[in-house]
């Protein structure tokens, strides 16, 4: 079971920043108050750090209880841990750092300090998953996992690439393709750095809710091809569905080129919650 994706528009980056921080607070909040604990995947990327930001400096973030919420990377690029392009130095930076989080539950992929390449990483990070799975399974039998081998994703951010990529799965490559397994490993990346790890799309649509995040007349095409219909391994962006809730998330600049029937959904998206 995959949902329909959602619109909503905004009129700036900030503002959609800003919007983006503010329904994760609202979200997190809500999953806490059913459950105790939750789970987000982070997103690399400018908009999907530029929300991480704009959730420190939003006084409602207090509302989370930060360190019971478990965060998850989509994909990270292969370099040394400390390297300033990764995505979790970035996430560390603007927000982790910032937060009473629990270091226990902060999952982040392996670096090149650690692994020979990034196949090995993307098997350790799999094996992470699993093993979360199966302890969130013992602290809750009632928990929802769509797939045995991941915790359950209360929100997954991802950002998208002019090429409409998503996470680190490039149109057309191999990583978009790969089916049965939860992560890969990519070795040819046609955006720097070549070598990433990524979770796979079988295992982004597990996730309750995704939200994509997307600012720049320069994604306007991927935009509007992923909402038009397109197919996945082409445009990776229209392939990424949440099990309750696909919701796009862009700013008028990126909203150029979307299909007309679409314009009016962020009230639609609005009245349904
Ligand atoms: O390389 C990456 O790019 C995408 C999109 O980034 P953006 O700066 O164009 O918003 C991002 O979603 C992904 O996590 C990252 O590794």
């Amino acid at each position: 079971m995959s949902a329909e994706p959602k619109v909503s528009i905004h009129p700036s980056p900030t503002s959609l920043a800003a919007a983006v921080a503010a329904r994760l607070i609202t979200r997190l909040v809500d999953v806490q108050s059913d459950r105790g604990t939750a789970t987000v995947v982070l997103t690399g990327g400018s908009i999907g750090t530029a929300a991480l930001q704009a959730v420190v400096e939003s006084p409602a973030h207090t509302a989370v209880d930060w360190a019971n919420v478990h965060f998850w990377w989509g994909d990270e690029r292969f370099l040394r841990a400390e390297d300033p392009d990764r995505n979790a130095v970035q996430a560390r930076t603007a927000f982790l750092d910032r937060v009473a989080v629990d270091p226990v539950k902060i999952h982040e992929f392996g670096s090149k300090d650690e692994f020979p390449d990034e196949d090995a990483a993307a098997l350790d990070y799999a094996e992470q998953l699993a093993v979360a799975a199966k302890a969130e399974r013992a602290a809750d039998e009632d928990t929802v996992q769509p797939d045995p081998r991941l915790p359950r994703f209360d929100v997954l951010l991802l950002g998208v690439g002019p090429d409409a990529h998503v996470a680190s799965l490039f149109p057309e490559m191999a990583g978009i393709r790969t089916k049965g397994e939860t992560t890969v490993g990519v070795a040819d990346a046609p955006k720097p750095p070549p070598q990433r790890i990524s979770l796979t799309l079988e295992a982004i649509n597990t996730a309750q809710e995704v939200w994509l995040s997307v600012s720049g007349s320069d994604k306007a095409g991927a935009v509007g091809l992923a909402l038009a219909g397109a197919g996945h391994v082409q445009v990776p962006a229209a392939g990424a569905r949440g099990v309750r809730k696909t919701l796009w998330l862009i700013d008028q600049d990126a909203a150029q080129k979307l299909p007309g029937r679409l314009i009016d959904h962020e009230d639609e998206e609005e009245s349904v919650g």
